[in-house]
């Protein structure tokens, strides 16, 4: 580059000089085959030199913008010989010419002059932006290099593309005006052909714009002569250009008009003298140029997530909004907010197009401005991946974001109901506070009471909203209440998703939910949360977005680079690293729920909390999904039905009761209770096996039953609950059950000490063998599973049991009218509709899928979907 620039820079002194140069001039013209030619007149020297004089003399690294320069076009050939001519280019100056750019000589000049002004100005100071209609591109083709590393943008080739391109240049031209700045960057323009009137008018109409505008017009095509008509349209004349050098082109030379500041001629006849007009730079020089500048617009177009963190953590103020770097638009930084004009945000991006990527710029972007005092995030992700993993403490990095409160990864819909509940909550303590300080805004709220802003990412926010089903209804009524009151209140929603098709219709609510959504992110594909009629994301290419702050109208488009965050791991990680040290003190880590995560019973806070001596039993069955991830559970109290069925094929059932049993050890001391385990499935064995030996070694007493004894300790348990006396057919394990009921026969309200627990995995694999009546008793096994379940609880006695299906359970309880004999039910792969009809709930709404369930308590109306306990590398589901 500094040979190349110091080559254009020699040219340029020439101006000053331009008799220094006659001579290589003259060889010059020579070696072009151009005849040698007398001395030029010194008249025209005379007046080169005032054009000289008139323009400044750029040195390399000369901002274009503001000042014109003088860039060489060709040699003049006079009687004299050649000298060089320099027009003013840049600085509100710009260039046309008559014939268009399928004249080789035309393509040629317009070429050298794209490389002249990107030598001169400073690296990232000039940005070429072609419009090449009439030769589809190819009149750019000698610059493949610079198009190739990004130092100029690929020509415009359609019709449209030229819009677009026009589109941006009079958005370049008003926020240069604005932005006011002396280094500002040039745009320039080539146009290879005049395009239509309407566009063409546009072209014609940012030569008037003057230096301010910054933008440079190189015309090709142009009718010459002002004023002029377009060719063979005497009606419709072009329209005049401003401070524009026209060239007029016959054979292999062209007249130059005098240039709008400094004239050649005193009569406005333009330079007295044939110009040859100069050809296409070495290859060379345009690897060298592209090379040199190319690193530089690497380095000044890419955006690095450094860019977008402040100088200083944690020292904004969230009163009157959020604000954060998200990128940058041309070469300033670029902020977006959460505030009153834009409180909630909408993004679309087809899937790869990013949009993980800027929401991790966000999301730092804003934990490293605002302290978790000022700011508190929720997020939310539908989808398979791994957008939020990073901000959860794992085994690998204990650190989390300490603004982070709850985060959902491959979220199931109802906890994405549940985080969407748990925000209408605050909102609904934020509204009391704000009526208690007679305020109606957060940032109204005295300091000393101010309260922390929420964003809430909903990642894939479409699956929440998905087809006509209870939650989807619920999230449309909790979603369009948080936009709509958030905005006071400081609760801030981001809906990120693939696509808002399907989820338009809404049941006619879209525009009450996203009318409050005026600011829109379109990320590659993601143009449907813009305006039908603005196409400014069409072509956008990953790492680049359009953030419309006018809920997506044509006009009000900024088009944004931003940082790819996920190359800079170890940057975010070391940022992570630095606030979570910095999290004020009795900080907690956010609530995590990983769909994909089995919920051990071990890990459970209840679980190991659980002593010996409480006054009613727990059953721990598995997490809630809920914000806290609460233990779900029962109370194993002494009120009729206290029993626990597990339902479904699937062999988590057997893990189900596992839990259960060795939560409900850990509130007995040793020998205070008995668990009566019978494994009558194979399913079960290793569950059963495992619960077995847990329970020895915490010192229980375990008796392992068949179905025989089972039979016969129903008998038993039975007859003792019935208040009979014990008259089973004799087994050594109805002694056994007979020593778990001594003392659960002194079980009463209050007393959680001496109980009977049978564990049944497989219950219905005795259905035959309870359906025989005994001859000596003439009951039958069923008619003491009845009594038991109706009367074993307030006798101490429970019956933990798995069903493999529902309409086997409704059989041992002898019909579904007697449902409530069993108030605790754990619903797995049961189809929601047969679950309905065996609660009698005609709208209970189920999904059956892998290691969720339906806890079911029918005695305190509770209905809550669950994460079943279960042990690493457990069978998740089984379809008979
Ligand atoms: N600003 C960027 N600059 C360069 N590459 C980027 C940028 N943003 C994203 N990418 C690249 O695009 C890839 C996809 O990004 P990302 O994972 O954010 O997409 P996504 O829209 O979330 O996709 P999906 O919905 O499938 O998860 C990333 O692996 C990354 O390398």
């Amino acid at each position: 580059m500094g040979r190349l620039a110091s080559t254009y820079g020699h040219a340029i002194a020439a101006h000053h000089a331009a008799r220094a140069h006659l001579d290589a001039a003259r060889a010059a013209l020579r070696s072009a085959g151009v005849p040698d030619t007398p001395d030029p007149d010194p008249e025209i020297i005379a007046r080169l030199a005032r054009v000289g004089d008139a323009l400044a003399t750029p040195v390399p690294n000369t901002p274009l913008a503001r000042q014109p320069v003088p860039v060489r076009v060709g040699a003049a050939v006079t009687t004299g010989g050649g000298f060089p001519v320099l027009l003013p280019l840049g600085g509100g100056h710009h260039l046309a010419i008559d014939a268009d750019g399928r004249e080789p000589a035309v393509a040629a000049l317009l070429r050298a002059l794209v490389l002249r002004l990107l030598a001169i100005a400073p690296p990232g100071g000039v940005r070429v932006v072609g419009l090449d209609t009439a030769a589809l591109g190819a009149a750019f083709g000698p610059l493949r290099p610079l198009l190739d590393t990004g130092v100029i943008d690929a020509p415009a080739t359609t019709e449209a593309e030229v819009v677009a391109v026009l589109d941006a240049a009079e958005r370049h031209a008003r926020a240069a005006h604005q932005a006011d700045r002396p280094d500002q960057e040039l745009l320039v323009l080539v146009a290879t052909a005049t395009p239509p009137p309407r566009e063409a008018a546009r072209l014609a109409a940012l030569t008037h714009a003057g230096p301010a505008a910054a933008v440079c017009v190189l015309l090709a095509g142009w009718p010459s002569g002002e004023p002029a008509s377009r060719p063979g349209a005497a009606t419709d004349p072009a329209p005049r250009l401003g401070a524009t050098t026209m060239l007029r082109l016959t054979n292999r030379h062209a007249h130059v008009s005098d240039p709008p500041t400094a004239p050649f001629s005193t009569d406005g006849s333009g330079l007295a003298a044939p110009v040859l007009l100069d050809g296409d730079p070495p290859p060379a020089s345009v690897a060298a140029l592209a090379q040199h500048l190319g690193q530089a617009a690497r380095r000044g177009g890419t955006v690095d997530f450094a860019d977008l963190l402040p100088g200083k953590r944690w020292a904004g103020s969230a009163r009157a909004g959020l604000r954060t770097v998200v990128g940058r638009a041309e070469r300033d930084t670029f902020a977006m907010a959460f505030d009153d004009a834009t409180p909630h945000w909408l993004i679309g991006g087809r899937t790869g197009a990013g949009k993980t990527v800027f929401l991790l710029d966000v999301l730092y972007g804003l934990a490293a401005r605002y302290s978790p005092a000022e700011l508190q995030l929720y997020l939310l992700d539908f989808k398979e991946g791994v957008s939020f993993t990073e901000f959860v403490p794992t085994g690998r990095d204990p650190s989390w974001l300490p603004h982070a409160r709850a985060v959902g990864i491959e979220s199931d819909r109802e906890y994405g109901v549940a985080v969407l509940r748990e925000l209408r909550r605050e909102l609904n303590r934020r509204a009391t506070a704000l009526k208690r300080h007679g305020v109606t805004k957060l940032a109204d709220l005295p300091a000393d009471t101010a309260v922390p802003r929420i964003v809430a990412v909903i990642d894939e926010f479409q699956v929440l909203l998905a087809g006509n089903d209870p939650i989807a209804r619920e999230s449309v009524n909790l979603l369009e209440e948080l936009a709509r009151k958030g905005r006071s209140y400081g609760v801030h929603l981001v809906l990120a998703s693939q696509s808002t098709t399907g989820i338009e219709a809404l049941y006619g609510r879209a525009e009450a939910v996203f009318g409050q959504f005026a600011l829109r992110v379109a990320l590659p594909g993601g143009g449907g949360v813009l305006d039908q009629l603005n196409d400014a994301a069409a072509t956008l290419p990953v790492g680049s977005a359009v953030v419309n702050t006018a809920a997506g109208a044509s006009g009000a488009n900024t088009v944004i680079r931003f940082p790819d965050a996920s190359a800079s791991a170890g940057e975010l990680a070391r940022l992570r690293h630095e606030l979570w040290q910095a999290r004020p003190a009795g900080s907690r880590p956010p609530s995590v729920f990983r769909g994909y995560d089995t919920a051990r019973v071990e890990d459970d806070s209840t679980f190991t909390g659980l002593r010996p001596g409480g006054r009613r039993p727990l059953a721990l069955v598995g997490r809630t999904v809920d914000v806290d991830g609460t233990s779900a559970l029962f109370i194993m109290d002494t009120a009729p039905g206290r029993h626990l069925a597990a339902v479904g094929t699937s062999a988590v059932g057997a893990e189900v009761l596992r839990a259960a049993a060795l939560s409900l050890a850990r509130q007995h001391a040793p020998g205070e209770a008995a668990f009566l385990l019978a494994p009558l499935v194979a399913a079960a064995d290793s569950a059963a096996d495992d619960t077995a030996a847990a329970l020895a070694a915490a010192g229980h007493l375990v008796e392992r039953l068949d179905a025989v004894a089972l039979r016969a300790n129903l008998g038993l348990l039975a007859s003792t609950s019935a208040g009979r006396a014990a008259s089973a057919p004799g087994t050594g394990s109805a002694g056994m059950g007979s020593a778990g009921m001594g003392s659960a026969g002194t079980a009463g309200d209050g007393d959680s000490s001496g109980r009977t627990y049978l564990v049944v995995f497989g219950m219905d694999a005795a259905a035959g063998l309870l359906a025989e009546t005994d001859p000596t008793t003439f009951r039958s096994g069923h008619d003491d599973l009845r009594t038991l379940l109706r009367q074993g609880p307030g006798h101490g006695v429970h019956l933990l049991g798995w069903w493999r299906g529902l309409r086997r359970l409704a059989d041992d309880l002898g019909g579904t009218q007697n449902r409530d004999d069993v108030a605790c039910l754990i619903a797995l792969n049961v189809p929601g509709a047969d679950l309905g009809l065996h609660l009698g709930v005609h709208d209970l709404a189920y999904t059956p899928r892998a290691d969720r369930a339906l806890l079911v308590d029918r005695h305190d109306q509770r209905v809550k979907l669950i994460v079943p306990f279960a042990r690493d590398g457990h069978t998740s589901d089984g379809q008979e």
